[in-house]
């Protein structure tokens, strides 16, 4: 009848004692309605057609009044379980789906709207609800008990069992032909809601930037836009979902009366029934029916939850599909994540989840040496390419990768640290290649100090204690600040360490980020520092500070920097110099300056202050 998202495969594979117990309630659900049926008939007989006395009634009473209560319990009992597999499933969902976005490789991050993945992660995992608690139930529920209300009718009177059996299919008939409908429009609505989000939440971020450009009026248009195709697609659904309620009532009306009719003429007419058999009959008929409706509904929220689920399989696709990093398992985090992702991934590693590799080193305070075996890149077919040669980086050198705007440098510092896969030859740790290396161990040993570290909204001593990756002490924390000069910051804050920073809390400018991202290598103590030295002009003071500091850091560590100041590169043990993706030589500031004119003419360019 249709085809199971795998996702929702996998939840109820998982999920399988529930199903069996769903299965049980159901047929008990099925008994005791019947059971009401028959009960009340025959109380009826006895009380208006035979004129019992109540007296020799009151045990019939009494059990018809355990029937409905017995009733009443198992459809509670059915609520419940289908509750019950929904929380499971979503908390699994969302649990996957925050693992894979964690565990994305960076170029997969980068890509697509934040708000619409926001959006797949709790409005899109919210919807699939209904399939578990709704549609599950009632699906169950409808291959069971019709079944047992038709076996019963017809042994009662067959003529009445033959109409409900012609009569039946028109309901799941009709069901298909909405259903199919309505996923289609649901999996739009749902594209619709991630777009909406996506362009609020971009919206929201470049606020400044849209005003300063005097684009406010155009963007909020278009959130007007986007916001005005949701409601088309919400609307679009529900009116198939009246549609479809309008069309199932009919059919059940129509059905039920067909049957009463019947009945009525071969109790009336042909005077060839009994009472209690017409009555029986009459008071199972709509319960087969009300069964079937109901399984409708469902039906349009099963398909509903089922379009919204296929959003959160396609995001999880193609994240998964190319979040391989180093060491071939699924990939990692944000390229300022190195230090955050850490704590994740061992937390998985624990769980067993995680493959064991080669170590990084016996030794984690020794840098490795490094070889650049001839690495090739490109972000897409046709676009940028890079290529480095064969490169040796000796243990503890401190190496600056120069060149013009775009030439390659972060990339090539992101296929050094493992965030990008080269497309052919490898980068080679102590001989052996990064992709052998276990994810963990590797990144335990490097830490990436961007040009706009992620700030986590938290205090200012979490968001140092985060590089650690471990439990740290307060004078840890403080010991890192004091080292990456950011003591006196904190001593200006209202509350000290504790004072609230990233998102809702108070802002830090852009030196004290970078300072903040090396305390937090302070904590670490990497054997491979990745260092993207800042392109803005911080002041004399602070620019002092954040030398001195990453001096120290790097005193035991090989230390690969995107130099920008000149001072960086003149005092580096080997540039590499890049142009236009190429690696075209290495070696130190002189004599490069001696043999390559494109590097002297940049120097040149940066000695004049930028100014050709
Ligand atoms: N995610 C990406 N997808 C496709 N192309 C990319 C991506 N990131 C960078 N590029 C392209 O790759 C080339 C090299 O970029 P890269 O950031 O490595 O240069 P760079 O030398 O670090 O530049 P800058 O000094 O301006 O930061 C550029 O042409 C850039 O447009």
């Amino acid at each position: 009848m249709k085809r199971k998202t795998s996702l929702i495969s996998q939840q109820m594979s998982s999920q399988r004692k529930r199903l069996v117990l769903l299965t049980v309630i159901s047929l008990a659900l099925g008994i005791a309605i019947v059971s009401q049926a028959a009960l009340l008939a025959e109380a009826v007989q006895r009380i208006f057609v035979e004129k019992a006395s109540l007296s020799s009634v009151v045990m019939l009473l009494g059990l018809l009044l355990a029937a409905m209560v017995v009733r009443t319990g198992l459809s509670y009992g059915n609520g419940k379980v289908g509750l019950l597999m929904a929380a499971s499933a979503k908390t699994n969902m969302r649990a996957g789906v925050l693992q894979n976005l964690t565990h994305a490789s960076m170029p997969s991050t980068l890509r697509g709207q934040t708000g619409g993945k926001v959006s797949i992660a709790l409005d899109a995992v919210d919807e699939a609800d209904s399939y578990f608690s709704l549609y599950m139930p009632r699906m169950m529920e409808a291959a069971i008990i019709p079944i047992l209300i038709l076996i019963v009718t017809f042994m009662q009177h067959a003529n009445s069992g033959f109409i409900m059996l012609f009569t039946a299919p028109f309901i799941p008939l009709f069901m298909i032909l909405v259903g199919l409908k309505t996923k289609n429009k649901s999996e739009e609505k749902y594209a619709q809601l991630a777009e909406f989000s996506g362009t609020f939440l971009d919206s929201l971020q470049g606020l400044v930037t849209l005003k300063i450009f005097g684009r406010a009026h155009r963007q909020q248009k278009k959130i007007e836009r986007s916001s005005l195709d949701y409601r088309d697609a919400t609307m679009g659904i529900l009116r198939i979902a009246f549609t479809n309620t309008f069309m199932l009532e009919s059919i059940v009306m129509l059905s039920i009366g067909i049957v009463a009719l019947e009945l009525a003429i071969q109790l009336l007419v042909f005077k060839s029934m009994s009472f209690h058999t017409a009555f029986l009959v009459l008071l199972l008929v709509p319960e087969f029916y009300s069964l079937l409706k109901n399984t409708g509904t469902a039906f349009h929220s099963g398909r509903t939850s089922m379009g919204a689920v296929r959003k959160v399989e396609q995001m999880l696709e193609t994240t998964a599909g190319e979040s391989k990093s180093v060491d071939g398992k699924e990939g990692l985090g944000t390229s300022d994540g190195i230090d955050e992702v850490d704590s994740m991934d061992r937390m998985e590693r624990e769980n067993g989840i995680g493959t064991l590799q080669m170590d990084i080193s016996n030794d984690s305070s020794m840098p490795p040496s490094m070889i650049l075996n001839h690495l090739r890149f490109r972000y897409a077919p046709e676009s940028f390419e890079l290529e480095t040669g064969r490169v040796q980086l000796e243990p503890g050198e401190h190496i600056a990768i120069v060149g013009k705007s775009g030439s390659g440098k972060t990339t090539l510092l992101h296929l050094i640290a493992g965030l990008l896969k080269p497309a052919s030859g490898e980068v080679l740790v102590n001989g052996q290649p990064l992709s052998d290396y276990n994810e963990t161990a590797w990144f335990e040993q490097v830490s990436y100090i961007t040009q706009h570290p992620y700030i986590f909204a938290g205090t200012f001593a979490e968001n140092i204690a985060i590089g650690a990756g471990r439990n740290v002490s307060r004078t840890e924390i403080e010991q890192a600040a004091e080292d990456a000069g950011l003591a006196e910051v904190a001593a200006q804050l209202e509350q000290g360490f504790d004072t609230l920073v990233g998102e809702g809390g108070r802002g830090l400018s852009g030196g004290e980020k970078q300072r903040l991202a090396l305390a937090r290598a302070f904590l670490k103590r990497p054997s491979i520092i990745l260092f993207d030295e800042p392109t803005v002009g911080l002041d004399l003071r602070t620019e002092q500070i954040l030398q001195r500091s990453i001096a120290k850091l790097a005193k035991s560590a090989t230390m690969i920097t995107v130099a920008h100041r000149l001072y960086t590169i003149q005092h580096a043990d080997r540039i590499l110099f890049m142009d236009q993706g190429v690696l075209v030589d290495t070696g130190r500031h002189e004599e490069l300056l001696k043999r390559l004119p494109a590097y002297a003419e940049m120097i040149d360019v940066q000695r004049k202050g930028g100014l050709a």
